[in-house]
């Protein structure tokens, strides 16, 4: 199937979640493959496309840590299996170059996520990880390290259930090794580790489509450097504008409007509070101890930044967060890298008197996170941030268009294993626009 046609057939299907609320069994096997051409995903504790969901929980519910092998599965002959000890430099690094060299990239190969090892320490060492999760195929002879798939614990509150899992991401395998079945021996593997662990559930995204997504949004990009972004095309010149007008429509004040600061250890009881009362209106969201949230917001140069907003009175209204994961820039003689901040987890105490939807809470919130996220795309600007990027996600359809964040090509879709769901509204509405109105309830960010 060309490109073009895929990329038609997402869009039915994302058409599709957006009419269909409750309803999974609109999500036929017209969309991208049929079901049967799954030959892995058809053999896994997932929802299929035609599946009527009646009642949310767990899909296979018959195993107990005991029942499953001690030992990992078979590996062809030229491959050995590996722990990656993420807290060994040279381990990491093998990490960094598999990922550095053959992770996701956009369809013309002209960009490349390019992950530092600072990020993937933090990303692979929140509270409660586990080195053997962090899953490595290794060629014999030469211990290269070949594949990768890694899992983190979380605890996932879907709806009114709280649902012990972990995130899977890091799924990567050398070019030359693709389309040979590595990565189902790659998925098996870590999900033996993790039921080992007495976990059947985990969480997952990515732009393919499976079945079935629970979820849909919509990536949102805000230049911030819009020079820099048309010399390396990741932005077009639009018709009947110049060069000039378009850097004026997205410059930024030089400083923040609000008395915006970051966030210290002294602000955290307060911040956290704040998170968790707002983090209430998602239908799926990660219930953070307090170690977590320290670990995923509190700032860490060049990898996640946070800030917040305090009144008068010193008490803190408003936090936002945003990390940083540049793209390598391939091939191209002027840049080698774009730098990119991600919208990561917000709060504000704007409007918790109203009900989420109500006129006056909805103004509310919607006025006081434009203040709050333009500040931050001047401080991810100052930072020298080339673009601030953002899903459709949370609140996020409040501000997107407000604050000149232009719809982007890419879709990521959400995933829960073993368990099933009622669709999840992603902020996209049937014709793909965003959806201000119904906005998103996802609360999880993934990396
Ligand atoms: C309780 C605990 C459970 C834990 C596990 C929970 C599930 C976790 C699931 C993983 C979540 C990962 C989250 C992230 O990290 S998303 C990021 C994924 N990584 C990349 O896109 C990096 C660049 N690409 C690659 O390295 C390879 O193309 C990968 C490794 C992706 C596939 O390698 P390759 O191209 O050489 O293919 P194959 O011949 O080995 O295998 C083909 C089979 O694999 C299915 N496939 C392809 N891509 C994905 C994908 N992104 N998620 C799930 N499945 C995927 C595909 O439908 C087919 O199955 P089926 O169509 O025949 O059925």
């Amino acid at each position: 199937m060309s490109d073009q046609e895929n990329a038609k057939k997402l869009e039915e299907l994302l058409k599709l979640l957006n009419v269909n609320d409750s309803d999974l069994s609109k999500l036929t096997s017209q969309q991208r493959k049929e079901m049967n051409e799954y030959k892995f995903w058809k053999t896994q504790p997932v929802t299929k496309f035609d599946e009527v969901v009646k009642n949310e929980g767990p899909i296979d519910a018959s195993k107990k840590p005991e029942d499953i092998p001690d030992t990992p599965l078979q590996l062809l002959g030229d491959f050995e299996w590996c722990t990656v000890d993420v807290n060994n430099e040279q381990q990491l690094e093998d990490i960094y170059v598999l990922l550095n060299e053959n992770y996701v990239e956009d369809k013309d190969s002209t960009f490349r996520f390019n992950y530092s090892r600072d990020f993937l320490d933090w990303a692979l060492k929140p509270p409660g990880w586990k080195e053997d999760w962090q899953v490595g195929v290794r060629v014999k002879q030469t211990k290269r390290l070949v594949g990768f798939i890694s899992a983190i614990p979380t605890n996932l509150q879907v709806r009114n259930k709280d649902v012990r899992s972990v995130e899977i991401n890091f799924l990567c395998v050398h070019k030359k090794l693709r389309s040979k079945r590595l990565a189902p021996i790659l998925i098996k593997e870590v999900t033996r580790r993790v039921n080992k662990h007495d976990i059947w559930q985990a969480l997952h995204t990515g732009g393919v489509v499976l079945p079935s997504p629970i979820s849909a949004c919509r990536y949102a990009h805000r230049p911030l450097n819009w020079s820099k972004l048309h010399d390396v095309e990741f932005t077009a010149l639009p018709a009947n504008a110049t060069k000039t007008q378009m850097i004026a429509k997205y410059t930024l004040p030089k400083t923040p409007i609000s008395n915006i600061k970051i966030m210290e250890e002294k602000h955290v009881d307060e911040a956290f509070a704040l998170f968790n009362k707002y983090q209430e209106r998602f239908e799926l969201r990660p219930n953070f101890d307090k170690e977590e949230f320290k670990h995923w917001i509190l700032t860490r140069e060049s990898v996640v930044y946070s800030y917040v907003i305090e009144n008068d009175e010193g008490k803190v209204t408003d936090f936002v967060s945003f990390y940083s994961l540049p793209f390598t820039i391939i091939n191209n003689p002027m840049y080698k890298d774009l730098g990119i901040g991600y919208m990561f987890y917000y709060a504000s105490d704007a409007d918790f008197e109203h009900e989420r939807f109500s006129a006056e809470g909805t103004e509310k919130l919607r006025k006081r996170l434009n203040l709050l996220i333009n500040d931050a795309c001047i401080l991810a600007r100052n930072l020298k941030m080339d673009v601030f990027n953002a899903l459709t996600s949370q609140d996020n359809a409040l501000f997107l268009e407000d604050l000149k964040f232009g719809p982007g090509d890419g879709f990521l879709n959400f995933y829960l294993f073993n368990y099933r769901c009622f669709p999840i509204s992603g902020g996209i509405r049937e014709d793909e626009t965003f959806d201000v109105e119904k906005r998103s309830s996802v609360g999880v960010v993934m990396l």
